[in-house]
């Protein structure tokens, strides 16, 4: 069967990697979470002293991009990848909030951009991937044969993230990842390199009102109908 490009783009948290990462376990394709490479970096000028409050120092991250390298690596545990930065598995400490209220300004950056979308290309090079992302149907693979647009209503998609951290144990206030979500979309629509857009030939999901297994039916009806045209 011949391979394709899938680029499955769309708001923060609506359930973008849930579904690319299930498609791809199903049909033997890689996975790439682009978001979680942008996480990486933030997480990288976290602990390089890039941020000074809410300002970032861009031309010491310039200098530093260079020295950033991301991978991912199977998780036999959950059977989903995990990411590394710098060859430390950094898959817990990008999720957190320090790391969502920074991450969509170190994404505005175009230098980082650049590196990021080159690491994408590259990996997906042989087809047989699925990537997530803002820019991947618009930039990054503009001619993947399959891209998804996915929206859900922004108090469902804080919800979700919200029960996603109370499950992890961890510390969440509804009405923070709210605004955090609210935050990055505004930033990720208006920022001048690779803004999130649905490209023109994609499919739009709106998943408020659908379960994790009807989205994922939902895809690979898509992916069934693309692979046997
Ligand atoms: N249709 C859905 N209904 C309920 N929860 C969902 C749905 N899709 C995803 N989720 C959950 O929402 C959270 C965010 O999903 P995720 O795939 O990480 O979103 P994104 O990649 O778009 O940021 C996860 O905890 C996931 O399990
Ligand atoms: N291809 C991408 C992926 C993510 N990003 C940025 O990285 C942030 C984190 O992405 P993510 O996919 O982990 O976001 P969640 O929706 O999973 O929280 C986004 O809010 C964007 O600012 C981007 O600019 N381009």
């Amino acid at each position: 069967m011949k391979k394709i490009t899938i680029a499955i783009d769309g708001f923060s948290s609506c359930g973008k990697s849930t579904m690319a990462k299930d498609l791809a376990r199903e049909i033997g394709y890689i996975y790439i979470d682009s978001g979680a490479m942008y996480r990486a970096v933030t997480l990288y000028g976290i602990e390089h002293g890039i941020f000074q409050d809410d300002r970032i120092d861009t031309e010491k991250l310039k200098k530093q991009i260079a020295d950033i390298h991301i991978s991912f690596r199977l998780n036999p545990e959950t059977g989903r990848p995990d990411t590394y930065l710098n060859g430390v598995n950094v898959e817990n400490k990008i999720r957190t909030m320090e790391v969502s209220s920074r991450v969509s300004l170190i994404a505005t950056l175009d230098f980082v951009r650049k590196a990021m979308v080159a690491q994408q290309q590259e990996m997906g090079k042989a087809k047989g991937i699925v990537m997530d992302g803002r820019d991947i149907g618009t930039t990054v693979f503009p001619d993947a044969e399959l891209k998804i647009f996915v929206t859900a209503t922004p108090e469902i998609r804080a919800q979700r993230r919200y029960d996603e951290l109370k499950a992890k144990g961890e510390e969440a206030r509804f009405d923070e990842i709210l605004e955090n979500v609210k935050q990055r979309d505004h930033i990720d629509q208006n920022r001048e390199v690779s803004p999130l857009r649905k490209a023109e030939d994609a499919l739009l999901l709106d998943n408020s009102h659908m379960s994790i297994p009807e989205q994922k039916e939902w895809l690979t009806q898509h992916f069934k109908q693309v692979v046997a045209d």
